[in-house]
């Protein structure tokens, strides 16, 4: 437990992303109450060990809202209404211009300090939560200028409890980097998979693991999406242009048969994939690929990682594609340009097929 934040904390919204919260403050050894208004998340979450459902008279050292987007304003409200006067509220929105207008005018709002965990999935509610679902993540703290100092500093001390690395931003600025890193992306994702709904089954047999990249983010639940993005609608709009412009001129290009013009936005947007940062936030790192089949049996992906750890080359990332004529997997593993030579080489040693 840390003396910055000595609990317990209050979870209200106990789904995914409260109950991953929950589990990470439990691990740590600190109190937590759960509030939500499914009785059977309140039930399931508590069943997992997340903490012990509110009881009239409890009161936290700090708030998490963490309900959809629509519900934020009136939650963070209630949370500084019925709060002790030494309470911090949060909320985990992933908006947070809209969240603070609606409780801009409270007598308490010194200590609300909004914040978003970069960090998620596809699933949702308490079933879907991780205690290690923030480990390494970027978690955004949008201090508002009345906020608190020891508020402030109580959010971060959670941040650093669920292993997340904090990121200072205003609200603004937080709606705008998002709009880029998460909104658009998940929109543009759902355009595309859109055009695989209904589609003839001899194609989609040929799908391989470059759509499910650009697709897996659209398998969310639209309904949150929709408050999510739709949370965001000025920031969202302004690269939605940018895009549609983009999208326009590879209309031309393709129609056009310009290469050089395809070519120029291809390179566009490899230089985009350039930009994103590496792992841990630091420089991007040359990463080169390396393939390896792996028969379909109990076992062999754990042999496959036992050789790799044996050769001493890290895995920087890892894919598994499934071949669908033949009872093997293709693994892709990422690993240090620099090394890939010597993993395929001890591979190979020990009997894998590989390829780059
Ligand atoms: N899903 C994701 O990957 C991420 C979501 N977020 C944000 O976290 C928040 C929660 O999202 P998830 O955990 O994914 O959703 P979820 O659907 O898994 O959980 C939301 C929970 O809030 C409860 N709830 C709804 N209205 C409530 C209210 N008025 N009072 C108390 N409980 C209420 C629901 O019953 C549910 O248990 C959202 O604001 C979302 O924008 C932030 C980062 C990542
Ligand atoms: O699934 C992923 O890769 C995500 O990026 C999850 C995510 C979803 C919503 C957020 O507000 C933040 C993170």
């Amino acid at each position: 437990m840390s003396d910055l934040l000595p609990g317990p904390v209050e979870v209200v919204g106990a789904g995914l992303i409260g109950t991953s919260i929950a589990l990470a403050c439990r691990r740590a050894g600190i109190d937590v109450l759960l509030s939500d208004t499914s009785p059977e998340h309140l039930r399931t979450a508590s069943g997992l060990g997340a903490g012990h459902p509110k009881l009239p008279g409890d009161v936290a050292a700090l708030v998490v809202v963490a309900v959809p987007p629509d519900h934020l304003g009136e939650a963070i409200e209630a949370a500084l209404d019925a709060a002790g006067e030494d309470t911090v509220v949060t909320d985990v929105g992933s908006v947070k211009a809209a969240p603070l207008a609606a409780v801009a005018g409270h007598r308490a709002l010194s200590r609300y300090v909004g914040s978003h965990p970069m960090a998620g999935s596809e699933r949702s509610g308490p079933l879907a939560a991780s205690a290690d679902l923030f480990s390494g993540r970027p978690w955004a703290i949008t201090a508002h200028a009345g906020a608190a100092a020891t508020a402030v500093r109580r959010v971060a001390t959670l941040v650093e409890i669920c292993g997340a690395v904090p990121v200072m931003l205003t609200p603004a600025e937080h709606d705008k980097a998002v709009a880029r890193t998460s909104h658009v992306p998940h929109l543009l994702a759902s355009l595309v998979a859109g055009t695989l709904a209904g589609a003839a089954p001899e194609h989609l047999a040929l799908t391989g693991q470059g759509v499910r990249d650009v697709t897996r983010v659209a398998g969310g639940d639209p309904a949150l999406y929709s408050q999510i993005i739709g949370g965001n609608s000025e920031a969202v709009a302004v690269l939605l242009r940018e895009v549609r412009d983009r999208l326009d001129l590879a209309l031309d290009a393709v129609a056009d048969g310009d290469r050089a013009g395809l070519e120029s936005l291809l390179a566009h947007g490899l230089a985009g994939t350039r930009a994103i940062p590496g792992k841990h936030g630091g420089p991007m790192q040359a990463v080169a690929a390396v393939h390896v089949a792996v028969p379909d049996h109990p076992g062999e992906l754990a042999r496959l990682f036992a050789d790799v750890g044996a050769s001493g080359v890290n895995i920087e990332d890892v894919r598994i594609d499934h071949d669908p004529g033949r009872p093997v997997g293709l693994v892709e593993l990422d690993v240090a340009e620099s090394r890939a030579e010597e993993l395929l080489a001890a591979l190979e040693s020990r009997g894998w097929v590989t390829h780059r």
